[in-house]
């Protein structure tokens, strides 16, 4: 199958600054990606290269089979689905009216039978007749996507979705995009929060001072820093580390043979500590 997105040896430049550096990735198809990395790394400039709002200073971009020019033509702007913090919604209107206007807007077919279908997937169905003034931050994060979904996009580009949510309505949001990636999109996201990348994406890539400095799965990204040490709780309340040898075993077939054992536990890093190992540098 084609990939859905490939990257390949992606510069930008503004002015003297390089924001992107020998940047290579593909998403496949059907796969939720996270984009990482902190403040100024570049993800957004990555971003607006490949929904062609921005012209990169070197390398090759395809998305959904398209190059160059092709990345700002009207057929490939019907394909993709971008998400960015520009709210752009109409304070005085219900939801139910504003995503009325932008199905006008996109020439939405049946559009009320795809408004309900959109509100349905970011849970808002009951709340169509609210004013957009009267919503939360959250609420109205679900209304953007909903918007943003409403042509159907088999692409789904994400600029930080869930930045500045509280727990509550980040899982509405995730939800929703998990559901989404269910009936078939793919999923483009960019964040700084190491957990939503590990609750959400099946691969990663950390970027960090505009090169990608690790890309898989969040497990095995954490798993290949992972100390190989095993923890044995044993039922005192004693902490025993072990390294994850054929040496251990003997202790270990011990303690559980004469039931000491609480329980046992391999110790590997969270996504969020191997970006700190990887760069030296916290994230929000
Ligand atoms: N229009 C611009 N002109 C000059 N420099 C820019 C411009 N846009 C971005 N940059 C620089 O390029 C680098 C990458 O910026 P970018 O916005 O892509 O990072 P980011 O990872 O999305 O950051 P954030 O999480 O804060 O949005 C930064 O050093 C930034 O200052």
């Amino acid at each position: 199958m084609q990939n859905a997105i490939e990257v390949n040896n992606l510069a930008k430049m503004y002015g003297e600054t390089q924001s992107l550096k020998h940047v290579s990735f593909e998403v496949k198809q059907g796969e939720i990606f996270g984009y990482l990395g902190p403040s100024g790394s570049g993800k957004t400039t990555t971003l607006k290269i490949l929904t062609g709002q921005l012209i990169q200073t070197k390398g090759d971009v395809t998305v959904l089979g398209a190059t160059d020019q092709k990345l700002r033509s009207a057929s490939f702007l019907k394909e993709i689905g971008v998400m960015t913090d520009n709210s752009g919604l109409y304070e005085r209107l219900t939801i139910q009216e504003n995503l009325q206007l932008f199905a006008t807007l996109y020439e939405v077919k049946q559009a009320k039978a795809r408004i309900s279908e959109v509100l349905t997937i970011v849970g808002l169905e009951q709340e169509h007749k609210k004013a957009i003034k009267s919503l939360s931050k959250g609420m109205r994060q679900r209304v953007i996507l909903a918007r943003t979904l409403l042509h159907k996009p088999t692409l789904l580009f994400l600029d930080e979705p869930t930045a500045a949510l509280d727990p509550a309505s980040k899982q509405h949001i995730h939800d929703g995009l998990r559901e989404l990636n269910k009936q078939g999109t793919t999923i483009f996201l960019t964040t700084h929060d190491m957990q939503e990348a590990q609750d959400l994406c099946d691969r990663t890539a950390i970027l960090h001072e505009g090169a990608i400095v690790e890309l898989g799965n969040p497990k095995d990204i954490c798993r290949k820093y992972a100390d190989n040490v095993i923890e044995i709780e044993l039922k005192d309340g004693t902490i025993k580390q072990l390294p994850l040898s054929a040496d251990s075993a003997q202790e270990v077939y011990q303690v559980l043979s004469e039931g000491k054992v609480e329980a046992i536990s391999s110790i590997e890093p969270s996504l969020g500590e191997v970006f700190i190992k990887l760069t030296g540098r916290k994230l929000a």
